[in-house]
């Protein structure tokens, strides 16, 4: 048994969590804190980076102190984000210019507009993989060096550093000394290009943006430099750096070309492996680095459903009728089905497959029947029906349909929607025993980097299952229900493209 321990960092949307493992992979100890969402105007979503950072150093400490341990008993750090929000900041101060601009955030939706207007969504979907959407990095850059004042001759000088939130962490580990980011980060910038694995010079030069401020782009497991003395008094490698998604997708095992897994947080993010070549998506799912490790990158397909687990929290925080995430499935219970109620939650425009920024939530079909109760199950369904369409969208790129779908995340903790979603897929759900895939991904990164663990084969045999959802429903009810989504997602749309 491998001394010491491995801490990750998962520096989420609405959280920074610390979690460190053991070299069987279980969880010695967790530490989390929530940090401010800033909304300065309708669509728009901020975050200071400086709390992202005093957050994340919080917990990492914190995580230590519980077990009694210290700097000198962890033997990497490996790190995973939330990932294409986007921090500027100025090389000689280290000061960001702007707050983080989260990748949710809509107020570049018209400049992609004008982008698709102008001709470029297949060269950059070649490139990149991408989808034009104000939801990657490339136009959040170009916004902050046409509106911050100064910003744009601040970055011709090449003063400016640009970074997603895994480059800033670093930056801020290692004070200033390293300025990398890895290739599943670089890919969701919209300015790298994933088949040469290269910055992209026409790319730059559409979105205005020059070279200087773009980080070195590693693998997702290598050693990228020590930790400075701020945070440990010991000095700790660095060593595992992956995009929250991506990172899921190890800690999940889907190491094999086919096996997906879908993670149910803020948004939901479902990931299929698609192997060692780059392959464009005809059904408007995105094209992403899974990892590159000793040297061999692999690919994905991607859906993204930008609200998934948020639905639950807007109950909560919105309309009040849930006190706590945990209850809705309790009030859910409370009612045999939804009396008909649809609820599309298009708080942030919709996600694969459809790509409409302009969408906004809706519920459809209330009566003077409908209860709190049916409007939380709606809002537990739509999340599972979501699911439903960017699957869908993944077996026809895929040409099969897929046979387990292997869950994680805070909303795989209802049993009502994990069962529903066995259902309306007609596949098996799989519940992990350790849905902490995420830092689990990062952890086994940065593990494998330093030699704590020997190769993927070792780790392989730590994944197990916790629960297994099997389909059990009526095939025409499936079909009846999926045919309600569809006309609420169209009235949804209808409602967004009327405006
Ligand atoms: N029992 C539950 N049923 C449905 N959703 C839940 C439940 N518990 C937590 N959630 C949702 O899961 C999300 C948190 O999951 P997590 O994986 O921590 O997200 P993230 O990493 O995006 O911050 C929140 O949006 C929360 O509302
Ligand atoms: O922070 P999460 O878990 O909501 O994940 C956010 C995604 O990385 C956005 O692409």
């Amino acid at each position: 048994m491998e001394e010491g321990y491995i801490l990750a960092l998962d520096q989420g949307t609405t959280s920074s969590r610390a979690i460190i493992f053991d070299h069987s992979g279980q969880i010695k100890s967790v530490a989390q804190k929530e940090f401010k969402q800033i909304f300065p105007k309708p669509g728009w979503v901020e975050h200071d980076p400086n709390e992202i950072w005093s957050t994340q150093a919080g917990v990492a400490a914190e995580a230590t102190v519980k077990i009694g341990i210290n700097g000198k008993n962890i033997r990497a750090i490996g790190i995973t984000n939330q990932r294409e929000t986007t921090i500027v900041w100025n090389r000689e101060t280290g000061l960001p210019v702007y707050n983080a601009i989260v990748w949710q955030d809509r107020r570049t939706a018209p400049y992609c507009d004008q982008l698709k207007n102008e001709g470029h969504t297949d060269l950059i979907r070649a490139k990149t993989g991408l989808i034009i959407d104000s939801y990657f990095s490339a136009s959040k850059i170009n916004w902050i060096l046409n509106n911050v004042d100064g910003a744009k001759e601040l970055a011709d000088n090449g003063k400016l550093a640009f970074g997603t939130v895994d480059s800033w962490l670093v930056w801020k580990f290692t004070r200033g000394r390293v300025h990398v980011t890895d290739v599943t980060n670089a890919s969701r910038t919209m300015l790298y290009n994933i088949s040469t694995q290269q910055w992209d010079e026409e790319l730059l030069k559409i979105f205005g943006i020059p070279a200087s401020m773009l980080p070195e782009v590693k693998q997702s497991s290598e050693v990228y430099g020590e930790t400075d003395t701020t945070v440990f008094a010991s000095k700790i490698p660095i060593a595992g750096i992956a995009g929250d998604q991506q990172a899921a997708l190890f800690g999940q095992m889907c190491i094999d070309k086919a096996m997906v897994k879908n993670t149910y947080g803020t948004g939901c993010f479902m990931l299929m492996n698609i192997g060692s070549d780059f392959i464009e998506s005809k059904n408007n799912l995105l094209t992403t680095v899974a990892w590159k490790i000793n040297g061999e990158i692999q690919y994905a397909f991607e859906g993204s459903i930008f609200i998934g687990g948020a639905v639950v929290q807007w109950l909560r925080d919105g309309l009040g009728i849930i006190k706590t995430s945990a209850e809705v499935e309790k009030l859910a219970l409370s009612v045999n089905d939804t009396g008909g109620v649809y609820f599309v939650p298009a708080f942030a425009g919709l996600g694969a497959p459809y790509w409409d920024p302009d969408a906004r939530g809706t519920i459809v079909g209330i009566t003077r029947g409908t209860t709190a109760g049916h409007i939380a199950r709606a809002a537990i369904e739509a999340i599972a029906y979501q699911t439903v369409d960017v699957l869908k969208a993944m077996e026809a790129d895929a040409g099969m349909k897929i046979k387990e779908l292997r869950v994680d995340g805070g909303a795989t903790a209802n049993n009502l929607l994990m069962q529903f979603q066995a259902d309306l897929l007609n596949c098996k759900v799989i519940r992990p025993h350790i849905v902490e895939t995420t830092a689990l991904g990062a952890a086994y990164l940065a593990g494998l980097a330093v030699g704590y663990w020997s190769n993927v084969e070792e780790i392989q045999k730590q994944w197990q299952t916790e629960r297994d959802f099997v389909p059990g429903a009526d095939n025409d009810k499936v079909q009846a229900a999926m045919a309600g989504w569809k006309r609420a997602v169209a009235a949804t749309q209808s409602w967004s493209s009327n405006r």
